[in-house]
Parts: structure tokens; sequence; C-alpha cells
């Protein structure tokens, strides 16, 4: 080893939440080197939002097309599977990172390439793609943002089957006849979505009883009947026992609980996330390798007053946006602890500068299936759960003047959760075409807290699809 070269922070991990916490730091005149093992940009950039949203367009696009009238007729045909293809590489940079390279050198960040791993207290150690190694000593802060990788489940048979995770249902340059997809949450609906549009026979096994679990049920049941309606199938409450697979390539077959078998071409299981701190040094710190890292408001680890953990492997919310708004809050948080005994302690109350209150409080996430959908905060059956006195209301979107003129025969459904006690917004939940862009002002009334009653002087332009908020205002207050 050589003699440790001094940061004021470490970042590990240049994800979209490494590089928010460097962008943060570097702002607050800390000296800070951000590691990473493959390609700066992380999973979001090259095998997750990025590449998948831009398999996803096309296809959103073309349904929306399909139900104008004038237009219809002109995009009835199939998806030019090589362009979209090609959209999607140049989105991805062609999976190198040199743009985001050279944003770090811009800002005086200092990159070290290779594999790193805690090394005992304040120190990263770092051994480079050739075998050269460093170690990294940090005066205030290291901060863990290796993010998370998919997980297969152990079913006999899959290990060596060459089934896709997400990495290569967004990275794909062929159309598979026919995908067989395990899993029934966001990354097995929007890839069924995009697959499907581009031509493969899709089928969907979830486990579960419906798509999207984690939202309202009408999402998943839209989602569903799209699929079905494009041509995919979707079967729930189904088990899978079994893979079988003649080599990495060729016809794959799964066997499903009671001997049922389904052949397809390729197969992805789409079966949630493990965090990937397997082998990042945690034990030379009193953690548990292979295990998420708990922290505290401020995405500090707990007992450890100089390490931090943002972005999908602290576990709070896998989601590039919120792992950005971590990162953003820890690197606010690193700088005002950093200013010494002098300077205002932070601030880590609710919604203070130092805590990452909207991760439990104001959660969003957009879906890019067809339909869209689209909610942030909780459920209605989240909020009961949680103890909350709720009111839901709904709304037909397709009933709103501004969906109707988007497309014919549009189909969607809104709720928003009212907390009785405080009159505020808990949470909403919007399903249907272009539904996504409908989030925001949501997330706003739910972080702000705005009062029911002066939601009521929110006017919505007519005729947008946003009318909606005042059918559901109006459904509320009768
Ligand atoms: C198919 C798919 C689609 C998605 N779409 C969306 C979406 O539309 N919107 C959304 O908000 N979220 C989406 N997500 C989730 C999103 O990708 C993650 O929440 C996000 O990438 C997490 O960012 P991160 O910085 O925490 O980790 P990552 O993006 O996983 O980055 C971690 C980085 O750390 C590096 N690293 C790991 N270990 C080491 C080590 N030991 N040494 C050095 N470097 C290391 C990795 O190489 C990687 O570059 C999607 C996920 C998937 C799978
Ligand atoms: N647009 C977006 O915001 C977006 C898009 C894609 C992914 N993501 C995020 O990435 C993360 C990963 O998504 P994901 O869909 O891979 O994981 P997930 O954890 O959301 O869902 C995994 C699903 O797989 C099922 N499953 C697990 N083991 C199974 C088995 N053996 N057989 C059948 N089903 C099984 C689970 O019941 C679960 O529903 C999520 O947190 C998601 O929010 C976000």
């Amino acid at each position: 080893m050589t003699e440790a070269v001094e940061y004021d922070v470490v970042v590990l991990g240049g994800g979209p939440a490494g590089e928010n916490i460097v962008d943060r730091t570097r702002a607050a005149g800390l000296s800070t080197a951000l590691v990473e093992s493959e390609l700066v940009g992380g999973e979001c950039s090259y095998w997750a939002c990025i590449p998948s949203k831009a398999l996803l367009r096309p296809a959103l696009a073309r349904a929306d097309a399909r139900r104008v009238p004038g237009l219809a007729d002109a995009v009835r045909g199939p998806l030019d599977a090589e362009a979209v293809f090609a959209h999607r590489d140049y989105w991805t940079g062609n999976w190198k990172d040199d743009g985001q390279v050279d944003w770090l050198d811009s800002i005086g960040a200092h990159l070290y390439r290779g594999h790193g791993r805690l090394y005992g207290i304040r120190k990263v150690a770092v051994t480079s793609p050739e075998g050269v190694h460093h170690v990294l000593s940090a005066r205030h802060a290291v901060v863990v943002a290796t993010g998370s990788r998919a997980v297969l489940p152990d079913l006999p048979g899959l290990a060596g089957a060459g089934a896709w995770t997400s990495r290569e249902a967004t990275s794909a340059r062929e159309v598979p006849g026919r995908l067989l997809i395990v899993g029934g949450s966001v990354v097995a609906a929007e890839m069924a979505t995009a697959w499907q549009a581009l031509g493969s026979q899709v089928t969907v096994l979830v486990r579960g009883s419906g798509l999207l679990p984690r939202m309202e049920p009408f999402a998943g049941e839209l989602v569903a009947e799209a699929l079905t309606g494009a041509g995919a199938v979707v079967r729930t409450g189904v088990a899978v026992e079994a893979v079988v697979r003649d080599g990495p390539t060729g016809p794959v077959t799964v066997v499903l609980e009671g001997g049922e078998m389904l052949e397809g071409d390729e197969l992805l299981m789409a079966t949630g996330r493990a965090p990937r701190t397997e082998d990042i040094g945690l034990d030379t710190v009193g953690l548990t390798p292979g295990d998420w890292i708990g922290v505290d408001e401020s995405c500090r680890v707990t007992g450890h007053d100089w390490l931090y953990a943002v972005g999908d492997v602290n576990h709070r919310a896998l989601l590039t946006h919120q792992g950005k708004y971590q990162a953003r809050i820890a690197g606010a948080a690193i700088a005002a602890r950093a200013a010494g005994p002098g300077a205002p302690a932070p601030d880590t109350g609710r919604w203070g500068a130092h805590a990452a209150t909207a991760d439990t409080e104001a959660l969003p996430q957009a879906v890019f299936t067809e339909p869209e959908a689209a909610a942030v905060g909780p459920t209605l059956a989240e909020a009961e759960r949680a103890g909350h006195r709720v009111r839901a209301v709904d709304f037909d979107l397709g009933k709103v003047s501004g969906a109707g003129l988007y497309a014919d025969g549009y189909r969607g459904r809104a709720r928003m959760v009212v907390d009785l006690d405080r009159q505020v917004l808990l949470g909403a939940t919007f399903v249907g075409p272009g539904a996504a862009e409908l989030l925001h002002a949501a997330t706003v009334a739910v972080a702000g807290e705005v009062p029911i009653d002066r939601l009521w002087h929110a006017v919505p332009a007519f005729p947008t699809i946003s009318e909606v908020w005042l059918r559901l205002l109006e459904a509320y207050r009768g």
C-alpha cells in the first residue's frame, strides 16, 4: 500500500447519489475524491432509468398517437427497433462516461477508478483495474454510495441459464421472439411494456395478486389491462419452481408450481434488488457485509460520526431522485459538521435542511408503463395501517376534458388520500397516459402540507388533465 492521500471527503460509488455528494461537498469548498469501479453515472445512467426510459418513450408515444384522430392511422405499424436501440445507445453515451468524467474535472473532484473498500476508520483502499493500490483518508467524511444490484432467487436451473436481469433487459440489441418475465413490480411492468411494444410476445409471471404491488391496486389493474390489450399475457398468483435451459442461449423453459411448463426465447428475472455491500470492507468498521446500511435522517450511519450512506444502499427509497435528494441533504450535513463547533448545528428536525424527511413523508415515483402510473405519499391502505384517520377520493381521469382531448377513449384514474385531522393531502395517485407529469403538483402539495382549503384556490388551467385536481377537490368538499 502507498501512503494515504488525504481529502476532506471520500465517496465510494459514482452513481447519481455519489455524484451529487461530490457536487455538494465541492460546492461547500471541501476537497473530494470519488472511487468508481465501473462507469461514473452508475446503474441509473447505463442499465436502469435512462436506457429503460429511452426504450419506453417510443412505445408510449405510439400508444398515445394511436388514440389521436387524424394521426392514428399513420402510426399503425411496428416500432423501428433498430432506431429505438440507437436512441437508447445515444442516451447511455454508448456506455462511456466521458461526459461525467469531464464534469468531475470541471468541479475539481478527483476520480479514482477501481474497486473501493472501507479500510478502517476514515479510510478507503482502492484497487485499480491494473492492480495499483491507493489508500485515501478522509478528514471529515466517507460516504458509501455503492447502490444495489439485481437479486436472483435460488431456483433450480437458474444459475447458468443466462437469464436476463435489468442490465440485459435495458441493454439488449435484439428483440426476443418470446420473453418470459418473472416478477410483477416496477422493472417487470416497465420492461413488459417496452419489449411487447418492440415486438416480443411477453408473458409476465406474477407471484402476487397483481402488478405494481406498492401502488394503489387500480394502478396495476390498468397496466395489466393495457398490457393484455397490447397482446401480452399477465398471469397472477403463479410461482416459478425451476428453470431449464441447455446452456446460456436457446429456448428457455420455466416450470411453474403444479408442473406447467412455459417456453420462451429469453427469461427476465425482475425479482428485486440487493445492496452492493458484500465486498466494501464493512467488517473493518464493525458493520455486516451484504447488509443494507442503516442511517439517521441526515444519512449518517448509526454509531459512526464520519460515515454516511446515500442512495439505494441505505434502503430508504430505491429511486434516483431520492438518492440525489439524500446526497443534497447529507452533503449539506457534512459541510455543516465540517464547519466546526462554532458554526450553527445541523438542522436535523422534521423538514430541516439536514434531514431527508421527504423519504418518508413525500416520496414520489413515476412508472413509465402504458398507462403511466405516478404516486406520492402513502396509498390508502398504507395510510390506514400507519394509523392516520383518512378519506380517499377517486375520480375517473377519462371524464376530464383535457384527458379526452389528449387521447380518444382515455382511460385512467386518480385518487387523493386526505388526512382528516390535519385537512392536508397525505398521498395521491394518478394512472393514465401522461400521468407522470401530474405528479409534481401533488408532491408540492404533500411536502408543503398545503391545507385542502388553500388547494381550492390552486386553479388548474383549462383544458389540461390537471383539472382532475378540481374534480377531486369538488368530490371531497361534496
Ligand atoms: C431497470 C431499472 C429502471 C429504473 N428506473 C428508474 C427511474 O425511472 N427513476 C428512478 O428514480 N429510479 C429508477 N431506478 C432505480 C435507480 O436506478 C436507482 O435508485 C439508482 O440507480 C440508485 O443510485 P445510486 O447512486 O444509489 O446507485 P447506483 O446507480 O447503483 O450506483 C452505484 C455506483 O457505485 C459503484 N460501486 C459499487 N461498488 C463499488 C466499489 N466497491 N467501489 C467502487 N465503486 C463501486 C457502481 O459501479 C455504481 O456506479 C431503476 C432501476 C432499474 C433496475
Ligand atoms: N420508474 C421507476 O421509478 C423505476 C423503474 C424501475 C425500477 N425502479 C426501482 O428499482 C427497484 C427495483 O425494482 P424491481 O421491480 O426489480 O424490484 P421490486 O423490489 O420492486 O420488486 C420485486 C418483485 O419481485 C417479486 N419476486 C421476488 N422474488 C420472486 C420470485 N422468486 N418469484 C416471483 N416473484 C418474485 C416480489 O414479490 C416483488 O414484487 C425498485 O425499488 C423500483 O422502485 C424504479
